[in-house]
């Protein structure tokens, strides 16, 4: 079972800005519940008494019926206020921990984990908020009844005592084993969001491999459906018979009351009473006990959410999520210097080391980074783009080392179009930015040249600030990166083979006219590249080899050895 840091300390410090609403939750809580016993004592009085309700025990009545339904909503209103706004802080604390993550610890912390704690363990934390003041009225209201009952008679009082004890282990031990059962449940349901991503995203490949896919639900997710089912089936059921344990100790209880008074003379008020707040108090004590299930799966879905934020806690520093304006210019070259970067070493296998890695890099120039696959290009590439903090050496702009303080102004100057890009649907404003609205209007005409160059006008336009459609090919969905690169008009452009999924014409016109007229731009390019037949055209070729540069080449020495 994995540990994962004890959620309390979190849990305090996101209610203590509540603190008012918390006590204004109690306190009406409190009055409910305790208008509640009072109801029934009552009630009691009345039954042992010539006259039923009426006078002044009618006026009581009615006022505690008042202060009971007033209290209870009070303090249901007031737990829901505040567990809205807890949980929408969790939610938002979440995103942004996410967002000013160190990238490498992001890589760590695979999606499919991700996913399920951003909305499962939050909307499990959500609902149990709102069932809190239930429970707490609850709690008050037994409190108050065992209260009154001690009052009524000490000696059965005692005997309750002891049932209450042995009902208390009983449910403690159910907690115990219940909500170990719900930590394993959620572990394999971890397993049950990687598999459903894997049938989600590999769809293809599953419809074409009749094995693998017979594999992928038989092995996998039926297994796994049913490891949960059996796992979260036994902890539930651990509290169903803790809570059936609890409601037959209640009936024996009376009985023993009823028995003890056919030995002992006991006062007929006394006897009433008994009885009457005992069947009473079976409500609010199953409601408690049917509150725990919730409460323990909440506790292993807070743990989940604290253990993410105690990963994400450290943000890449000097990261701020709303800050936009960047001062840092490139005017003439960007150094890596002595950079050495590895990554934790695989299961049973090696760590992949880049380094130490000197380079320095010229506005205006086309470099091409070229090498075997898993050499480190993308690796080298990350900690350009200062997505890595080099672990040695150092980054420097124009003379100046790219601090911690400098790394996310240092990374505005870059576009990049991944690999593995994602393309978002609006657009982040360009240069213009300051003039909002108005560079909104004028950015479709903006974009329309690019669309058109890219032959892709016919398919997707700009309409306010976001592109019509991504419902693209594969091709054509980079095309419209690159239209995102033109508009930025960043002065460095990284593309991770960009050309590999264009067609012969299309890779032709972007490696002989789109590069070149962008360099001619005074933009830096780094374009990782296999396709050989265009390396000619690049003014350096950087050859990555097992996370060393093997070679760099200028255009001249390339263009003499093609001679
Ligand atoms: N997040 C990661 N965690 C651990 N190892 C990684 C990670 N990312 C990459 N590596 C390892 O680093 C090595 C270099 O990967 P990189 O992506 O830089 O290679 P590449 O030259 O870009 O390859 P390709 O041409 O296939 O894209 C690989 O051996 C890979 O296993």
């Amino acid at each position: 079972m994995t540990t994962a840091p004890a959620p309390d300390g979190e849990f305090a410090r996101l209610l203590k800005p509540f603190l008012p609403w918390i006590l204004l939750s109690a306190v009406t809580g409190i009055g409910a519940g305790a208008a509640t016993v009072a109801l029934l004592s009552t009630i009691n009085q009345v039954l042992n008494r010539q006259g039923g309700l009426s006078g002044g025990l009618l006026l009581t009545f009615i006022g505690l019926c008042a202060v009971a339904l007033f209290g209870r909503m009070v303090s249901d209103v007031s737990t829901n206020f505040v567990g809205q706004r807890v949980v929408a802080q969790v939610r938002k604390s979440l995103a942004q921990k996410i967002l000013s993550a160190p990238i490498d610890a992001l890589e760590r912390y695979r999606t499919h984990r991700l996913m399920p704690v951003l909305s499962q363990d939050v909307d499990m934390v959500s609902d149990v908020a709102f069932a809190l003041s239930a429970t707490l009225i609850a709690c008050v209201t037994a409190l108050g009844c065992l209260a009154y009952l001690a009052y009524l008679s000490l000696p059965l009082f005692g005997v309750l005592l002891v049932a209450l004890a042995i009902g208390a282990t009983v449910q403690a031990m159910a907690q115990f084993r219940g909500v170990s059962g719900f930590w394993k449940a959620r572990e394999h349901e971890d397993q049950l969001h990687k598999a459903y991503r894997a049938i989600s995203e590999g769809a293809k490949e599953l419809r074409m491999h009749r094995v693998r896919r017979q594999r992928m639900f038989g092995g996998q997710i039926e297994r796994i459906v049913d490891n949960i089912r059996t796992v979260n089936g036994r902890a539930i059921n651990t509290f169903v018979i803790a809570a059936a344990f609890g409601s037959g100790l209640f009936f024996l209880l009376i009985a023993l009351i009823l028995g003890w008074a056919s030995f002992r003379p006991t006062e007929p008020a006394v006897l009433s009473g008994f009885v009457l707040v005992l069947l009473f108090l079976k409500g609010p004590m199953d409601q408690i006990a049917g509150a725990l299930p919730a409460v323990g799966r909440a506790r292993v879905a807070f743990r989940r959410i604290a253990d993410l934020s105690a990963r994400f806690a450290t943000p890449e520093p000097h990261l701020h999520v709303g800050h936009a304006g960047s001062e840092l210019k490139f005017e003439h070259e960007i150094a890596l210097r002595g950079v050495r970067y590895a990554f934790d070493a695989p299961e049973g296998g090696e760590a992949f080391a880049l380094g130490p890695i000197d380079l320095r890099l010229r506005r205006g120039e086309m470099v091409f980074v070229v090498g075997d696959n898993g050499s480190g290009k993308t690796t080298l590439i990350k900690l350009l783009l200062g997505l890595y903090a080099p672990h040695e050496g150092e980054v420097a702009i124009d003379g100046t080392p790219v601090g911690p303080e400098r790394r996310d102004d240092y990374r505005q100057l870059f576009t990049t179009v991944f690999s593995d890009f994602y393309l978002f649907e609006d657009l982040a404003a360009g240069p213009d930015e300051e003039q909002g609205e108005a560079s909104m209007q004028v950015l479709p005409q903006r974009a329309l040249p690019y669309l058109e160059r890219l032959e892709i006008a016919h398919k997707v336009s700009l309409k306010n600030g976001a592109f019509t459609t991504t419902d693209l090919s594969t091709g054509q969905r980079k095309r419209l990166a690159l239209v995102h690169a033109y508009l930025e008009g960043r002065p460095v452009l990284v593309f991770d083979e960009w050309a590999a999924d264009q067609d012969p014409t299309f890779r032709h016109l972007f490696y002989t006219e789109l590069l070149p007229e962008l360099r001619a731009k005074g933009h830096l390019l780094v374009v990782i590249s296999h396709d050989d037949r265009y390396f000619h055209l690049a003014d350096r070729i950087i050859t990555m080899s097992a996370g060393r540069i093997a070679d760099d080449r200028p255009r001249a020495h390339l263009e003499s050895l093609a001679a």
